[in-house]
C-alpha cells in the first residue's frame, strides 16, 4: 500500500459524496477549513495543550480516528489541486512537543488554504508524518483506519447522515 492507493480511494469517495449532495462548485474553501477543524478535533482529543487538566489523552483508537479525518480532507485537497504525484509516506522520526506540532502544523494548512502551492502541500504531510510518529502511529496503522473510515464515510451518505 502506498499514498497513490489512498488517493484513489479518497477521489471515490469525494466523487461519491458530489453526487450524493449535487455539488458543482468549488469547495476548496471548505475543504481547507475542515481540515483545520479536524487538526483541532485531534489535538482536543490528545489534550496535549490542557495543562489545567489532570485527565488523560482519549484512547488510542479515538485519536487515531480523528487523525484519518484529517488525512481524508488532505488526500481530497491535494486531489483539488491536482498535488497527487507524492508516492511515499512522510516518515520524520523526532521527538518533539506536540502542541508546538500542532501549531506549526496550523500554520502550514492556512498558508497552503490562502495560495496553494505544492510545496506547502508537501509541507502539510510532513507536518502529518511527524504527528503520526509523535502519536505512535505507524504508516499501517493509518492506512487501516483510513479504509475503516473510508467506507464509515460512504455508509453515512447512503444512511443521509
Ligand atoms: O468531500 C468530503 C467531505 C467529507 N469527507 C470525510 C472526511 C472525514 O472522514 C469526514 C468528516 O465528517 P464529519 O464527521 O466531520 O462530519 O468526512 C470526505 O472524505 N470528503
Amino acid at each position: 500500500m502506498n499514498l497513490q492507493k489512498l488517493f484513489e480511494m479518497q477521489k471515490g469517495l469525494d466523487t461519491f459524496i458530489e453526487k450524493t449532495q449535487k455539488i458543482e462548485r468549488d469547495v476548496f474553501k471548505e475543504k481547507g477549513l475542515a481540515l483545520m477543524v479536524e487538526l483541532a478535533e485531534l489535538a482536543n482529543e490528545t489534550r496535549c495543550f490542557k495543562f489545567w487538566s489532570t485527565k488523560g489523552p482519549s484512547e488510542r483508537n479515538v485519536i487515531l480516528e480523528e487523525y484519518v479525518d484529517s488525512i481524508h480532507f488532505i488526500l481530497s485537497l491535494g486531489l483539488l489541486k491536482g498535488f497527487t504525484a507524492i508516492e511515499k509516506w512522510p516518515v520524520i522520526e523526532e521527538k518533539q512537543d506536540l502542541t508546538e506540532i500542532f501549531l506549526m502544523t496550523q500554520n502550514t494548512i492556512l498558508t497552503f488554504i490562502h495560495n496553494p502551492t505544492e510545496d506547502d502541500y508537501l509541507a502539510i504531510w510532513q507536518c502529518y508524518g511527524l504527528i503520526a510518529y509523535n502519536l505512535g502511529f505507524s504508516f499501517e496503522d493509518v492506512v487501516r483506519a483510513y479504509i475503516e473510515k473510508n467506507e464509515e464515510n460512504y455508509k453515512r451518505q447512503r444512511t443521509g447522515y
